[in-house]
C-alpha cells in the first residue's frame, strides 16, 4: 500500500505529516510512527502528525501527535501550528483554524505566512532560584543561565529529563534559556520523546516566555524568543490571580517536501 505523506518544518522543528481522515494509519503502529522519523532508515523528522477527522462539533479537524519514538505524547506547540500550514493546503480551512489536540481545544490564524496557535491557559507555575517548571499542554523545566551555546544540551537535558524528579511522573522537556536583550530570550531544548536537542520547541518557548514573566525578569506581554531554527513570539495576559490566558505562539510553518511512504 501507498500512503501520501508531507514534511513540515517549523523553525526548524520538522514534522512528518498525514491526512488520516480515511484512518489508514492506525495510532497504535508505533513500531512504523518511529521507522517514518527515523533520519537514516525513515523519511527523518522530530515527531509524526496525523490530520484526522473533527470529533467535537465545530472543528475543522483533530490533531494526533507522536514523538519520533514513536509514541504517541502531549502538545507539541510547533506541530501544530505546521499542522494548521497543512490543513490550509488540503483546503479544509483557509486562515482561521479550530481543533481538538491532546491538551483540548486551540484556535489558530494564519497572516503573512506566520501561523499563530492558541495555547492553553496556564495557573500552575513553580520558580526555585533559576529554575521553574510548568505545562503548556507538554512538562517543561527551565533553566535560566548564561552562555547557552556552550552548553551541552543532550547531556544536561539527558540528566534532568530523567532525574527522579521527574522519571516517575514521564520525564520532562528541559529549556536553557539567556537573556539576550530586553524582552528576547535565546533558547535550546532538549525534548523528551526525540531524547536530543531540537533546533526548537514550541511549547517550550511558550512556557519561557511564562516563567519569564511570572520570575520578574520581564514585564512585557509579548516576549521574542530565538531559538536555533529561527525566531518566534509568544503573547498572553497575566491576569490578578497569576494565571495565563490568550496565549499565543506565532511563526513561520512551511511545507518542504511531499512523497509516498511504501508500507
Ligand atoms: N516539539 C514540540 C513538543 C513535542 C512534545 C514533547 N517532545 C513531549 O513529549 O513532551 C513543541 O513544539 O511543542
Amino acid at each position: 500500500m501507498k500512503i501520501s505523506f508531507f514534511k513540515y518544518q517549523g523553525t526548524g522543528n520538522d514534522f512528518v505529516m498525514i491526512d488520516n481522515r480515511r484512518n489508514l494509519i492506525s495510532k497504535n503502529d508505533t513500531k512504523m510512527i518511529r521507522k517514518l522519523c527515523d533520519r537514516k532508515f525513515g523519511i527523518g523528522a522530530d515527531g509524526l502528525i496525523l490530520l484526522g477527522n473533527p470529533e467535537v462539533e465545530g472543528d475543522d479537524f483533530k490533531m494526533v501527535y507522536f514523538n519520533a519514538d514513536g509514541n504517541e505524547s502531549s502538545m507539541c506547540g510547533n506541530g501544530g501550528r505546521c499542522l494548521v500550514a497543512f490543513a490550509k493546503y488540503l483546503g479544509i480551512i483557509e486562515n482561521e483554524a479550530t481543533f481538538t489536540a491532546v491538551d483540548g481545544a486551540h484556535k489558530a490564524s494564519i497572516e503573512n505566512g506566520l501561523v499563530s496557535l492558541q495555547m492553553q491557559n496556564v495557573s500552575e507555575i513553580s520558580q526555585k532560584g533559576n529554575i521553574s517548571f510548568l505545562d503548556t499542554g507538554s512538562p517543561h523545566h527551565i533553566v535560566f543561565t548564561e552562555n547557552v551555546k556552550d552548553i551541552d544540551v543532550k547531556a544536561e537535558g539527558a540528566a534532568i529529563r530523567n532525574s527522579d524528579t521527574y522519571i516517575a511522573s514521564g520525564g520532562t522537556n528541559v529549556n536553557f534559556v539567556e537573556a539576550e536583550a530586553e524582552n528576547t530570550f535565546l533558547v535550546r531544548t532538549y525534548e523528551r520523546g526525540v531524547e536530543d536537542e531540537t533546533l526548537s520547541c514550541g511549547t517550550g518557548v511558550t512556557a519561557v516566555a511564562i516563567a519569564a514573566n511570572a520570575s520578574g525578569r520581564v514585564h512585557a506581554k509579548k516576549i521574542h524568543l530565538k531559538v536555533p531554527g529561527g525566531e518566534l513570539s509568544v503573547s498572553f495576559e497575566r491576569k490578578e490571580n497569576n494565571s495565563y490566558e490568550n496565549i499565543w505562539l506565532t511563526g513561520p510553518a512551511e511545507q518542504v517536501f511531499k512523497g509516498e511512504i511504501i508500507c
